[in-house]
């Protein structure tokens, strides 16, 4: 209570102490590699809440390595996603190498840490060569650099030949490729999750020397989580995680001699066991507490206070005493940014001078530490400006690392090739072959009550002008698409219908052909009786609209030829008494448009817009599945720019989609294009972009227009079948709608990338 007293005096009495007023403090400060003060990190909403990390402090002093021990799950890979800022805890502070994680200054995210995720995080179809350059691309490093340490790092971890492929390697081979990855760049911070999962006795010992040898030689910082507890005992300091707190943070050695135990699974354990009793007796004084009508105020001290010691840190409260990076020292520092740095990473530049080099990062400047003056204020405010929107712009070398990384997954796994250039071609060909012609073998239950049942019911029927058996001539006339099957009564008939056996039921009354002869005789004077029993009753199962809209044009087509063929024989015209409609020829197409023809517009959109976003989609989630897009971020890749680059990979493999796609309806299946193919190309294209962007990393007839297809579908069958130009609103609106869809979720994107950064 006494030590916090003074710290609020402190920071009252002095809010900027930390940055100007003691620069001993700074000092210490600047020695830090990590800080973390009372963080803690919950997941899950409401009642799914649950806390990970609580009022953990941490510290890793600069040229030493952090073991951080801990059972699975207590909290230790989500520790170190915050501090790579990847992930941002609930509530607390936390300063890497000097700096928030995730600041613009702070260079973490970026070449100044080094990150082995759990997770293998390679990419399979590249070789270890090739996995060191894109990552070397990533930082922008020398190919002689990259040469350098790939013979380095190869017999330093005894990896295979570096010309095999990733996902070839063994499992533990495949840890060193990751663990390289992490190291070969020479960060200040070394972040390894598990490094030494799956590897034998021997090559975990030359890889902590490895890791001795960086902090001792080159004085970089290192945090290595394992769950071989006696390994740590190589680090200089070890954090004995539980349950999302620290039980302990010191030296093993004096760890050891602290609790007089022989090993530090001794120590682990008896910290356990203490934690438990204290966890029992810190339950039952809450429940006296909160019991106490008066002891609402103690019953919020924090464990800390309540059990001294039970934080075994001998250099903490020291450490701490001198350094406050509490909520109101950190307002105040960023009061005072522009006139003081605060903690200086001293001597940063000195120590990893050639790695930086190497690097061609900026790194931060170690002669911070003193107040500048306004004028030097000034020109910093405008170089950090200028800084901030070069660093906002996507970096060429990561943009161009990110592409050919894309192109070459691609170009590599041929089963992916393959899928994504010839499936929308290969989906067209099963449009063109299978659903894209008229529907044939549909049965129509055909009920003939003209048909002698004595004779055999027998169709007989006679080509001269004479009415017989004309129920019969006209069935003659019905496209073989239809396959007519005869049924004894309307009854029968309707239940085949309803049981999904038929279409249809055609039904001719027993005395059709007089009663039509007589209509055809009276003209006008015919009465109701004689056109009810003159007609040819339909019913149709009408459930599926295409094919009932084809057998009716069928049947009534089948009727006109009949009836001009019998008028034809019988000497008149054609034509007369036929029904006085005539469709002359079309405005657009042909008088029998093809099905196909009408619907390839939607197919050719369809099949690129649903590649893209399926493809797009798929890139992020894998990625993302396999840790790779931790670890790019972690490298400093920018979001932005991973989306660029899928975008810009993505444009040249739809170039080639459309392209197959529009030769094989065009070419292969002859469907006509009347208008412009290249605007027919572009607004694919457009649909192809929006896809993507649908794909990426979230109404009614008016709102359905301004959806992604539907107009442009419009606008394609437009240009398709009117041969219409841009001048026309089908068309520009097509193009207007998809040029807006790109833009609104491109922006979309880029909000959220934003608000997800500041939120972290
Ligand atoms: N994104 C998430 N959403 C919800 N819970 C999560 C999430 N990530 C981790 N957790 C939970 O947080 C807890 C700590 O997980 P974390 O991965 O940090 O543990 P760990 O100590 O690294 O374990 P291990 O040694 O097995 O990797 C676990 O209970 C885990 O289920």
């Amino acid at each position: 209570m006494k030590k916090n007293a003074q710290r609020s005096e402190m920071i009252v009495t002095s809010p900027h102490r930390v940055s100007c007023e003691t620069n001993g403090a700074s000092g210490d400060v600047s020695a830090q590699a990590v800080l973390v003060r009372s963080a803690t990190k919950s997941y899950g909403v409401r009642k799914n809440r649950h806390a990970v990390l609580q009022e953990l402090d941490m510290h890793v002093k600069k040229g030493t390595i952090y073991g951080l021990l801990g059972a699975s799950g207590c909290g230790k890979t989500t520790l170190l996603s915050c501090i790579v800022g990847r992930r941002s805890f609930s509530s607390g502070e936390i300063l890497v190498l000097g700096h928030k994680p995730g600041t613009p200054e702070s260079g973490v995210p970026g070449p100044r840490v080094g990150y082995m995720p759990q997770e293998l995080a390679l990419y399979g179809f590249f070789t270890i060569k090739e996995t060191l350059q894109y990552f070397g691309r990533i930082y922008n490093l020398r190919p002689s650099f990259v040469k350098s340490q790939l013979e380095f790092l190869s017999n330093l971890l005894d990896l295979p030949p570096s010309n095999r492929y990733v996902r070839t390697l063994s499992g533990g081979q495949q840890r060193r490729v990751s663990f390289a990855v992490a190291l070969f760049h020479e960060p200040e911070l070394l972040i390894l999750d598990e490094p030494t999962v799956g590897v034998d006795p021997l090559l975990r010992r030359s890889i902590w020397d490895h890791l001795i040898r960086q902090s001792v030689d080159h004085g970089r910082s290192v945090i290595v989580t394992t769950h071989y507890i006696e390994e740590a005992r190589q680090a200089n300091t070890i954090g004995m995680m539980r349950s999302g707190r620290l039980l302990a943070e010191e030296s093993p050695d004096k760890l050891l001699a602290y609790y007089n135990l022989p090993s530090l699974e001794d120590v682990f354990l008896k910290l356990c066991m203490k934690d438990d009793v204290e966890n029992r007796d810190e339950e039952s004084t809450e429940i006296v507490a909160a019991t106490s009508i008066n002891s609402s105020v103690t019953c919020r001290t924090s464990r800390r206070q309540q059990l001294p010691g039970s934080h075994v840190n001998l250099a903490f409260e020291h450490s701490t005493s001198q350094l406050d990076v509490s909520d109101t020292d950190i307002i105040a520092r960023h009061q005072h940014r522009n006139s003081c740095r605060e903690f200086s990473p001293a001597s940063t530049a000195d120590r990893f001078g050639n790695a930086l080099l190497n690097l061609g990062v900026s790194s931060t400047n170690p002669a911070n530490s003193v107040c500048e003056t306004n004028s030097t204020m000034t020109r910093s405010g405008k170089r950090n400006k200028a800084h901030l929107l070069t660093k906002a712009l996507p970096s060429v070398h990561r943009l161009s690392a990110l592409i050919r990384k894309n192109f070459l997954l691609t170009f590599r796994n041929i089963g992916i090739f393959v899928f994504i250039y010839f499936m929308p071609a290969f989906q067209a060909i099963v449009f063109n072959v299978t659903l894209g012609h008229e529907p044939t073998g549909l049965k129509m239950a055909i009920v003939n009550d003209e048909l002698n049942p004595s004779q055999g019911r027998i169709c007989n029927y006679s080509t001269d002008c004479s009415y017989s058996m004309l129920s019969c001539r006209y069935l003659r006339y019905i496209k073989d698409n239809v396959i007519q099957v005869p049924y004894e009564s309307v009854s029968d008939a309707l239940e085949a219908g309803r049981n999904g056996h038929v279409w249809g039921v055609i039904h001719f009354g027993s005395n059709f052909t007089e009663e039509f002869e007589i209509r055809q005789s009276v003209g006008d004077s015919a009465n109701v009786e004689n056109i009810m029993r003159s007609q040819i009753g339909i019913n149709m199962d009408s459930t599926n609209q295409q094919i009932d809209v084809f057998i009716q044009k069928w049947l009534l087509e089948a009727f006109g030829d009949f009836f001009k063929d019998f008028m034809r024989s019988c000497q008149h015209e054609p034509e007369a008494g036929y029904i006085p409609v005539v469709f002359l020829d079309p405005v657009y197409g042909q008088k029998d448009t093809p099905y196909t023809e009408f619907m390839a517009p939607g197919l050719i959109i369809s099949i690129v817009y649903f590649m893209a976003v399926s493809l797009t989609a798929g890139v992020f989630i894998n990625e993302r599945k396999q840790g790779l897009l931790d670890r790019c971020l972690v490298a400093g890749v920018k979001m932005t720019e991973i989306l660029f680059g899928q975008l810009i990979s993505q444009f040249f493999v739809m170039v080639g989609q459309t392209a197959l796609v529009f030769m094989c309806m065009l070419l292969v299946f002859n469907i006509s294009c009347h208008g412009n193919l290249a605007l027919a190309v572009f607004i694919t294209f457009l649909q192809g972009l929006v896809g993507m962007c649908f794909g990426m990393p979230f109404y009614l007839r008016n709102i359905a227009y301004a959806m992604p297809l539907t107009y442009a579908i419009e606008s394609l069958r437009s240009i398709f079948s009117r041969g219409w130009g841009v001048e026309k609103t089908d068309v520009y609106a097509g193009i207007l709608i998809s040029i807006a869809w790109i833009s609104t979720l491109l922006i979309l994107c880029l909000i959220v990338i934003r608000v997800r950064k500041y939120a972290s």
